[in-house]
């Protein structure tokens, strides 16, 4: 395995040679992209952090490593995206043949090479160039709508459900999600809808991985050596005609149903990083984060990791936030399966990458959609409290499903 810098400064995206197999994690111009498969593993069930994490050890141990780079994300690299719940838990970890990285000024290519191949890039491929060849990137002729295992009707019935039995004092939050499913005629090509998402969303995480394809705002976790940090979101406003985006932060700022459910997303974050840090900065009050399509109470948390967890280890500790999940976690986890009655599959899971020396970037897959050939179930979920309303809950989830929506219809 080789990594080595090389002079350019084009679209990583624009890099991506070929429909199928894009793998992305790419941020204003920043991060990795990758395709072929070297190695790939599906681990499943509760132990699947576990499991993807002693299996990129064993990995990475038995691979001779040139890094003349040397910076996280160089050397040996794994994208991994794993399911939300226990069961039936398909999780994922792929190692690409061939990985493209940038940070700052610095771009380098890794490849996986056996003993008969060269290492062929002095510079990105770009079409017609020498170095690769980039397959032309296919738009969607139409796309068509349906009904996915959860309607909005049924979505609606739901919350209304949740808000009874969060009246009644079973538990504080959950956030519950619904899906909606998209045909189109030809293949979906990814790289139409990483584009897109990129070009929209660049303050987003645009990331693919094993067709998960999507743009989140929210960071899960990011480990840099002993540096740990997080974008924590909950409490959602968006923007309305005739209304000035400033009055809707103002409004989401002072909204104390808002508030109530970003700081149970926090502190379940917090709590339970903590125990593995050294030092905790949590912020005393959210900021807004504004976005095209909605606006977000949003939390900056930083550490110091005091032992050597790995990213793979702390994300199974933090993972369900109640940005996703719910307080207590437990109580909302059964209730999320109970109220959804649908496989959420790698929706609001951790999504992202991670390293050989277990530094990388995990974010919540948010803002996706599951893309197989010419269909995509695209997810959008609510934190709900007792105080939530059923249709403004609908509202909301149709506001984040845009991204992915517009991306798809170009
Ligand atoms: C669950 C989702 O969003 C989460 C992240 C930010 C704000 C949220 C909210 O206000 O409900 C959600 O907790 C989703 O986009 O599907």
């Amino acid at each position: 395995m080789l990594t080595r810098r090389v002079i350019d400064d084009g679209d990583l995206l624009a890099a991506l040679p070929v429909p199928d197999d894009a793998l992305a994690w790419v941020r204003q111009g920043e991060g990795l992209i990758g395709w072929g498969v070297a190695a790939r593993v599906e681990p499943t069930g509760p132990g699947r952090f576990a499991e993807a994490d002693r299996w990129w050890r064993e990995f990475t141990a038995g691979l001779a490593v040139s890094d003349e780079v040397g910076l996280p994300g160089t050397g040996p690299v794994a994208f991994v995206s794993l399911a939300f719940a226990d069961r039936p838990g398909r999780s994922v970890v792929v190692v690409p043949r061939t990985v493209i990285g940038r940070q700052g000024d610095t771009t380098w290519v890794t490849e996986i090479t056996h003993r008969d191949d060269r290492a062929r890039f002095t510079s990105l491929p770009q079409p017609g160039t020498e170095t690769g060849t980039v397959l032309p990137v296919r738009r969607p002729s139409v796309v068509r709508y349906a009904e996915g295992q959860l309607p909005v009707t049924g979505y609606r019935e739901a919350v209304r459900k949740a808000v009874a039995r969060m009246r009644a004092g079973e538990l504080d939050k959950v956030v519950l999600a619904h899906d909606l499913v998209a045909a189109t005629e030809e293949p979906i090509d990814a790289r139409f809808l990483l584009r897109n998402l990129a070009l929209r969303y660049p303050s987003c995480w645009t990331f693919a991985v094993d067709g998960l394809i999507g743009a989140t705002p929210e960071l899960l976790l990011r480990r840099s050596g002993p540096v740990v940090s997080s974008r924590v979101l909950a409490g959602t406003s968006w923007p309305r005609a005739g209304v000035d985006t400033d009055q809707v932060a103002a409004g989401l700022l002072a909204s104390p149903k808002d508030r109530h459910e970003h700081t149970y997303a926090v502190q379940s974050l917090a709590d339970s990083l903590r125990p593995f840090c050294s030092d905790l900065s949590v912020p005393e009050e959210p900021y807004v984060l504004r976005l095209p399509n909605v606006l977000h109470l949003a939390s900056d948390v930083t550490g110091h990791v005091a032992g050597d967890a790995s990213l793979l280890q702390l994300a199974e500790a933090v993972h369900p936030t109640a940005a996703v999940g719910g307080t207590p976690t437990p109580d909302a986890v059964r209730l999320i399966s109970e109220l959804e009655g649908m496989d959420r599959g790698r929706y609001a899971g951790p999504v992202g990458w991670v390293d050989a020396n277990g530094d990388g970037e995990l974010g919540i897959a948010l803002r996706c959609a599951e893309v197989a050939g010419t269909s995509a179930r695209l997810f959008a979920g609510c934190g709900i409290v007792a105080d939530s309303d059923p249709d403004t809950e609908v509202h909301e989830a149709a506001a984040k499903l845009l991204p992915i929506r517009d991306a798809l219809e170009g």
